[in-house]
């Protein structure tokens, strides 16, 4: 572990879907905190809030209630009272972001889809995007599929692409939903692996939902939400310890 200090915390998240006799209330008052270094898992039945406290906490999806803080460079901010741009160009820089439906650009080649990544949001040379594009995909196990675009892929191999291109800017957050519902267990390890190690190498925060119990052993923590709350369960193997400087709550 790196460090131990918080990077993100959420506080009394609360969020809701239309109005009267429709309204669906996916958040009734949540409350999380992430540390650096940390690979955190959450885990709850169908429709219980996750996708949705994924979208929060990572700026997606605004909050009715509550805020979400960040600690970066320029110190603890509030995702939700940054400006519009300023929330994307956070976003763009700090987050990396895994979902189920891979979301890859379908005339672009893998390769391709981890260099845009670094020219675009970076400004890295092509010739240094490509190299490290190659890299990752090598990790990934697909070095020689690089050529190809998403249409030629198997799902689990794009998936793979999606989790390369995630993690190649080295993001200080990661957000994975169900990273591994597409891959069987010795690639979804593979990518369970991968992710441990952006966390415990590099300082990654990532935080993972999934139905997987199978993942259970690799996470730091594992948080249960359940019809809108959230609880932290005992499976925690490796918890850092409390931060000497913890962010300042929302007042
Ligand atoms: N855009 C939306 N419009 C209306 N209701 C929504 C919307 N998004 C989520 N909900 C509702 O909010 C609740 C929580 O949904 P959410 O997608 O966060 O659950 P989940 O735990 O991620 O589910 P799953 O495991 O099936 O993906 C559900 O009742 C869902 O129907």
């Amino acid at each position: 572990m790196i460090d131990d200090e918080t990077t993100l915390r959420g506080v009394d998240l609360v969020r809701s879907f239309g109005d009267g006799e429709g309204r669906a209330v996916a958040l009734r008052s949540v409350s999380i905190e992430l540390r650096r270094g940390q690979f955190a898992l959450m885990m709850g039945p169908s429709g219980s809030g996750k996708s949705t406290l994924l979208a929060i906490l990572s700026g997606l999806l605004p909050p009715d209630e509550g805020d979400v803080w960040v600690r970066d460079d320029m110190g603890d901010r509030s995702l939700w009272k940054m400006t519009r741009r300023e929330r994307e160009d956070y976003r763009l820089r700090q987050i990396g972001f895994i979902f189920q439906g891979y979301n890859l650009f379908p005339a672009l080649t893998a390769r391709q889809q981890l260099e845009i990544v670094l020219r675009w949001g970076y400004g890295t040379s092509s010739s240094e995007s490509r190299k490290r594009a190659d890299e990752m995909l090598s990790l990934l196990g697909l070095g020689k599929k690089s050529h190809l675009l998403p249409g030629q892929l198997s799902g689990g191999e794009k998936q793979r692409v999606a989790i390369g291109r995630a993690l190649i800017k080295n993001p200080r957050f990661c957000f994975a939903d169900e990273p591994t519902s597409a891959l069987d267990w010795a690639h979804g390890e593979q990518v369970v692996e991968l992710l441990r190690t952006a966390a415990h190498e590099r300082g990654a925060t990532i935080l993972t939902v999934s139905h997987d119990s199978r993942l259970l052993p690799f996470v730091d923590v594992s948080f249960h939400l359940e019809d809108g709350r959230l609880s932290r369960s005992d499976s925690e193997l490796e918890m850092p310890k409390p931060s000497a400087t913890p962010l300042r709550s929302v007042s």
